[in-house]
C-alpha cells in the first residue's frame, strides 16, 4: 500500500504502481463509487507492456476525504500533483466515467504531459441536475446500500448481473464507498460541463462507448468523439457502463492497439 500525503486542502492519495519497470507510463482513473481495483482485470492483461499507476480518487478507496465541495478540476489537480510527486513526466491516461471527465480536464490543462488519452464511457456533460440531486439525497439519507442496486443495473448487462461470483465484489465496492466521497463527487459531476472546451484538446484521443451503457449512452461517446479533434471512436458490443470489468479482453485490445501506436508518434525524441 502506498500513500502520497498532501498538505490540506489537498487530499492524501492512495496509489499503486505495477507493470514493467522502465516501460512507458499508463495512468488509470476509476469511476464514481469504485476505487483503483476497478482496473485490475485490464491491468492483468496489459500490465506487462506499461508501467502502471492506479490511484483512489479523493473520497474513494483509501484516499482522504477532505471537506467538500470539490470540482472535477480539483480531481485533475490531484492527479497532476500525484504524478509530480512520483516524478512521472509523461504518461498515457485512461479514465472511465467521472475518470473520463478527469482525463478531459487533464488534457485541457496539461497536454504536454500526455502521450495519449482514452475517454471511456464518459460525456462532456453526464446526467442532469435532478438525477444527481435524487442520488445525493438517497445516499445522504439512506447510505450507499440504497444507491448500489441502481448503480449495478447501469454498470452491467443482465447476464453479468445473474452471476453472483462475478457481481458480488463490485457491488460490495459500492456499498463500502464513503458517502461523503460519493455525494461530493456526484455534485462535481452535476456541475461539470466540457461542451465548450473539449474542441481545444490537442492530444491523440480514443473515445470508448458501450452498446448498453445507460449512464453515458453511446450518443454521449459519439459527441465526445465528434468534438475532440481527430478522436478515434470505438463502441463496444454486448456491454454496459463498465466494459473494462465485463469484457476486459476486448477492452485491453483497444488500449494495447491505440496507446503504443500514437505514443510512438507523440513522444519527444
Ligand atoms: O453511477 C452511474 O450511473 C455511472 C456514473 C456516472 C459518473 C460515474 O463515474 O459513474
Amino acid at each position: 500500500m502506498l500513500f502520497a500525503p498532501q498538505p490540506a486542502p489537498r487530499a492524501g492519495l492512495h496509489y499503486r504502481l505495477s507493470g514493467t519497470y522502465g516501460a512507458p507510463w499508463l495512468v488509470f482513473v476509476h469511476a464514481l463509487a469504485t476505487d483503483m481495483r476497478l482496473w485490475d482485470p485490464v491491468i492483468e492483461r496489459i500490465g506487462g507492456r506499461f508501467r502502471v499507476l492506479t490511484w483512489d480518487l479523493r473520497g474513494h478507496g483509501l484516499s482522504d476525504t477532505p471537506a467538500g465541495p470539490w470540482s472535477i478540476t480539483d480531481l485533475a489537480d490531484d492527479l497532476l500533483a500525484l504524478t509530480d510527486y512520483l516524478r512521472i513526466e509523461r504518461f498515457a491516461l485512461c479514465g472511465i466515467s467521472v475518470g473520463g471527465q478527469v482525463a478531459l480536464d487533464v488534457a485541457l490543462q496539461a497536454p504536454e504531459r500526455l502521450d495519449a488519452v482514452v475517454f471511456s464511457n464518459t460525456g462532456l456533460k453526464i446526467g442532469n441536475a435532478e438525477g444527481w440531486a435524487e442520488r445525493i439525497a438517497t445516499a445522504t439519507t439512506h447510505g450507499m446500500t440504497a444507491v448500489a442496486d441502481g448503480n449495478i443495473e447501469r454498470w452491467f448487462t443482465d447476464s453479468f448481473r445473474a452471476d453472483p461470483a462475478r457481481l458480488t465484489p463490485w457491488r460490495t465496492m459500492v456499498t463500502r464507498s464513503p458517502v461523503e466521497g460519493f455525494t461530493n463527487t456526484a455534485a462535481a459531476l452535476r456541475d461539470a460541463d466540457y461542451t465548450g472546451r473539449a474542441a481545444s484538446i490537442r492530444v491523440p484521443s480514443l473515445v470508448i462507448g458501450a452498446e448498453h451503457d445507460t449512464s453515458t449512452p453511446p450518443d454521449l461517446a459519439r459527441t465526445v468523439a465528434a468534438t475532440v479533434p481527430d478522436a478515434r471512436l470505438e463502441i463496444m458490443d454486448g456491454v454496459a457502463h463498465l466494459p473494462n470489468v465485463q469484457d476486459p479482453d476486448a477492452y485491453a485490445v483497444l488500449l494495447n492497439t491505440f496507446i503504443p501506436e500514437v505514443a510512438r508518434r507523440t513522444r519527444p525524441a
